[in-house]
């Protein structure tokens, strides 16, 4: 039996030496920061009882724990996120401790990433915790302390503020079965333009529909808030918007130089946060470092209720970035392209918009391309390492199929459904096969794994996937699977070897995708891009 004692477990990992310096530094920079403010340190154990995370993981899905049991065989689970567990502190312990209590923590926290996703399972997390103070004073105390966070780890940095409140109050307006909000939330999160505008379609009639349609573009300056004002009448959405411009004035007044951003889509966290939601961001990180917002319902859930408001820091990530000493080159994008089918209508694409393909018309076996003096490069991928490159953010876009991002998911904007590569998924079976008939688990094969047995489960089917690389075709035919799940262009090659579809799953086209902290550091080269493909999109619908 294969022996697993020489290496760490899955996404965790030895630190040594300077490592272990930098990340020292990036801890006690914050904690320093954080007791200079007259916040207290707190340690909650490493392992807590599932039971306190009830339903509410924080930013954590419970999928994500890593389990254990007691003695007892009592579910335990490795601390996910620190809030929930001080939450439980404060309701208890300190129950009893007067308010406003100004608590720290500087810990490490677990959540298994997704497989071979390169992130850890174990990071280093510090922050603070107001607990007992509600109002925009509070608020303005917590977001300033989180500006002051950024800026102790570098000059170029950016903070996003939201406010929930408006999210909701357009959602308790709009008239539309619960499915389809949710669907809206996560479209808005994602800043799926087209595909929400779709949905909203049928609700157009309805100004929160209109104003809802128009979230995801509402992140900038304090130009937002005029352009939101104009979306609605009155009421807890207006009520929002004036609190998220006297937060945004005060804190652009102590901190001038474009480092505090608006994004009213900032909609992910819709149930565990009850106001102002914020993120932060450090140029060359490609994912935001600081995560915070009101959480006024969380300690009601343990004993007396009371508002809080809190961030935390993933010190980790500071740390294995360096020392963030550069600025961000706003102007120079880097465009992951997958290779292959969507290459010649991506190129055709960029030309349309004006810029010099030269080079990728005659590649030889390079892979990373200038596009004349525009500032964008562009860099040829395989389909899935497209994905990789944007949430990474060492590419700021992509250009990569529906089908890639339905098997694999990630954490990213999916801002344009580009038209071409046009496909869809379908299930399908030999001529004259009935795949339903029959009580045996049924075979299916598929280079999307995850697709197909997705599909199969919300049927409420039981199915065995096979996963095979291409040609998948022969496989019903050599007996080796009952079905397959796969893209359906013409039909031809089903055709051509005697399958049929049996049923479709979805469509398929190339989307336009972002990196989520590149939107926010390169917004107006980004924003260039993304204007000029719904240009484009526009005509090629004409
Ligand atoms: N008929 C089709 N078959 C496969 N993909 C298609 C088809 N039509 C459009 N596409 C889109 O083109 C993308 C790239 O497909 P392509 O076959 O070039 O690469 P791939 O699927 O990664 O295969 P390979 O392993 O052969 O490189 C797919 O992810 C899909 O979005
Ligand atoms: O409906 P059609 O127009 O016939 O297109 C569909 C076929 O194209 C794709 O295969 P691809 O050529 O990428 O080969 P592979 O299956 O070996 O990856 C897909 O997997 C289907 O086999």
């Amino acid at each position: 039996m294969k022996r697993y004692d020489k290496v760490t477990p899955v996404s965790t990992r030895d630190l040594l030496f300077g490592e272990c310096e930098s990340l020292r530094r990036v801890q006690e920079k914050l904690c320093r920061l954080y007791a200079r403010h007259g916040f207290r340190e707190v340690m909650t154990p490493s392992l807590e009882y599932c039971d306190v995370f009830g339903s509410s993981y924080g930013q954590v899905r419970p999928q994500q724990t890593a389990k254990l049991t007691d003695s007892q065989n009592r579910m335990l689970c490795m601390r996910p996120d620190c809030t929930v567990p001080i939450a439980r502190l404060c309701s208890t312990k300190l129950q009893n401790a007067p308010l406003p209590l100004r608590l720290y923590y500087n810990q490490q926290v677990y959540s298994t990433p997704r497989e071979h996703s390169g992130k850890a399972a174990e990071f280093s997390q510090a922050g603070v915790e107001l607990i007992g103070g509600a109002g925009r004073e509070s608020d303005l105390e917590i977001l300033s302390l989180a500006a002051e966070s950024l800026r102790e780890l570098s000059a170029d940095y950016r903070l996003e503020i939201c406010h929930i409140g408006f999210f909701k109050a357009l959602m308790n307006e709009l008239q539309a079965p619960w499915e389809v909000k949710e669907q809206v939330r996560e479209l808005i999160g994602q800043k799926s333009y087209a595909t929400l505008g779709d949905l909203l379609e049928g609700y157009a009639s309805q100004s929160a529909a209109q104003a809802l349609w128009v979230l995801p573009r509402l992140f900038g300056g304090s130009e937002i808030l005029a352009q939101a004002r104009a979306l609605v009448e009155g009421g807890e959405a207006a009520r929002a918007l004036d609190d998220i411009e006297q937060l945004y004035l005060e804190l652009s007044r102590a901190d001038p130089g474009e480092h505090v951003l608006i994004d009213l889509g900032l909609v992910g966290q819709a149930d565990y946060y009850t106001g102002v939601i914020f993120r932060g961001y450090l140029a060359g990180i490609g994912e935001p470092v600081l995560l915070g917002g009101r959480y006024d319902n969380l300690i009601g859930q343990f004993g007396p209720a009371r508002p809080a408001v809190g961030f935390g820091v993933n010190a980790s990530l500071v740390a294995q970035s360096g020392p963030a000493t550069g600025e961000t080159k706003e102007n120079t994008v880097t465009l992951a392209l997958t290779k292959g089918r969507l290459e010649r209508k991506a190129v055709e694409m960029l030309e349309s918009l004006g810029y010099d393909c030269g080079e990728l018309h005659d590649k030889g076996r390079r892979l990373i391309f200038h596009l004349g003096e525009s500032g964008l490069q562009v860099i040829l991928a395989k389909a899935a390492d497209v994905l990789t490159y944007v949430e990474s953010g060492v590419a700021d876009i992509g250009i990569v199929g529906k089908d890639t991002i339905l098997e694999n998911g990630g954490s990213f904007y999916e801002v344009l459904d580009l038209g071409f590569g046009r496909c869809r998924f379908a299930v399908a079976c030999k001529n004259g096969d009935d795949l339903y008939s029959g009580y045996n688990a049924k075979v299916i094969a598929s280079k999307y794994p995850k697709v197909a047995l997705g599909f199969f489960e919300e049927k409420g089917m039981d199915v065995d996937v096979v996963k095979i690389e291409g040609s998948v075709e022969l496989a019903p035919i050599l007996g080796l699977a009952d079905a397959i799940v796969d893209i359906v262009e013409t039909g031809s090659t089903l055709k051509e070897n005697g399958l049929q579809v049996v049923e479709e799953i979805a469509p398929v086209s190339a989307r336009l995708i972002v990196n989520t902290a590149a939107m926010k550091l390169k917004k107006e080269a980004i924003g260039r891009v993304i204007a000029g493909a719904e240009r484009y999109v526009g005509e090629e619908m004409k």
